[in-house]
């Protein structure tokens, strides 16, 4: 039995980090896709054991059923109790991962206690690989938790498919919201105080507009284009989100301001979204008007102390060809976005790659607002 499931990374346009404080953030799916398959062991297989194998990070990982077993004693509950952390963090320091992977503990432990509390303690080797670059803004923590538990709930009684399609195949809303419940507690594992926005992006796919928890489908009716720049600095979305959390402990009222001038920008960035084009404004105008907020954003993310001397090289560098850029995600380096509007010339995109490019950074343009989680049980790993 084999199942593999594919969730896209996502790029926030505009709320990250106050939106883990309550504000409205907006942000899409890309066609950026993590892939976890999934095989059940045959009773012809040797040993009894669960395997994991990392292919972005070259590492596998394998563990005997019976250590599993007695790991959690007792499996169920929707969280993940401080008993059952502490079996994790045991079973995964005894892995030694390597220093410069240490940030992969968090997604292991979420691996193990999303594996034995939705599929027990069933032999299986499962297969996770992603095109996302890892640790970066654009969610792969969210991707690989959302493609996990899909995986996970295809086979349980939960969810009712049609094994018998080929091809890709989505879920009806209720397993989205099962599954996105699963996800979301993966990225507790991975983020400490995750929004749930990456995870709900990953899992319904399209553009959201997110706040405390609630979704609302955005039908945009402009066609968004985003150059995403990868600095390439490493950084860990638990301690840029503590980061913020411990800035607000220090300055309530300031940050109070801070995220409620977020909230503001998120609203606003919806309703030109979804106003139609062209009875109000024309695509130019509103792509302006989307510069502008993601300006203000950038400043507020910095205000946030979330961004980084490299960030700032990529918006001094597209500013040149003036173009507006903001950070993406937790920030600390990764991914910046820089909208390419409808009018621009392919020379000046050229010119403003290739500046970026020779700084040592990665560019490049992902497709915006696609499909979310889908299963395949016709793919062989
Ligand atoms: N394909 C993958 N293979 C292994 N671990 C992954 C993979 N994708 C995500 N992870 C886990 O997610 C972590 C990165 O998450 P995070 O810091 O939130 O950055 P982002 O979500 O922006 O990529 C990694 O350190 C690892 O624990
Ligand atoms: C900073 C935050 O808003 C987004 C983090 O995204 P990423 O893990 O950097 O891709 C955190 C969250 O919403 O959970
Ligand atoms: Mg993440």
């Amino acid at each position: 039995m084999e199942v593999k499931a594919r969730a896209p990374g996502k790029i926030i346009l505009t709320g990250e980090h106050a939106v883990v404080h309550g504000s409205t953030a907006v942000a899409s799916s890309i066609d950026l896709y993590t892939y976890v398959s999934v095989r059940f062991s045959t009773p012809s297989d040797e040993e009894e054991s669960l395997k994991l194998v990392l292919k972005d990070v070259a590492l596998q990982f394998s563990w005997p059923i019976s250590r599993i077993r007695t790991a959690f004693p007792k499996s169920g509950g929707s969280s993940c109790s401080v008993e059952n952390a502490k079996s994790i963090a045991a079973l995964v320091e005894e892995l030694n991962i390597p220093d410069p992977n240490a940030g992969l503990a968090s997604g292991v432990s979420a691996f193990l206690w999303l594996y034995s509390s939705i599929q027990g303690f069933k032999p299986a080797t499962v297969v996770v690989t992603s095109e996302l670059p890892l640790g970066s803004g654009l969610g792969s923590s969210a991707a690989f938790c959302v493609a996990l538990s899909a995986a996970l709930l295809a086979f349980t009684d939960s969810v009712s498919v049609d094994l018998n399609h080929q091809g890709w195949l989505s879920f009806p809303d209720t397993v989205l919201e099962l599954l996105n419940k699963w996800a979301f507690e993966g990225e507790k594992i991975i983020h400490g105080k995750p929004s749930g926005i990456d995870n709900t992006v990953s899992a319904y796919g399209n553009i959201i507009s997110f706040k405390s928890g609630n979704l609302t489908h955005l039908k945009s009716s402009v066609s968004l284009k985003m150059l995403i720049t990868n600095t390439k600095v490493g950084r860990n979305t638990k301690a840029l989100v503590a980061g913020v959390g411990e800035r607000t402990l220090r300055h309530p009222d300031i940050m109070a301001f801070v995220f409620s001038a977020v909230d503001s920008i998120s609203k606003e960035l919806t309703s030109i979204l979804k106003s139609p084009t062209p009875d109000e404004l024309s695509v130019t105008e509103k792509e302006e008007k989307i510069e502008e907020l993601m300006e203000m954003n950038q400043g507020l993310l910095q205000s946030m102390g979330v961004s980084h001397a490299t960030i700032e090289i990529v918006l001094r560098t597209t500013l040149k060809y003036k173009l507006s850029s903001k950070l993406t995600g937790a920030g600390g380096g990764g991914c910046v976005l820089t909208l390419l509007p409808t009018l621009l010339s392919g020379t000046v995109v050229d010119k403003v790659v290739a500046e970026l490019e020779s700084c040592g950074f990665q560019c490049f343009i992902a497709g915006i607002g696609g499909r979310g989680v889908e299963i395949n049980f016709g793919v062989s790993s």
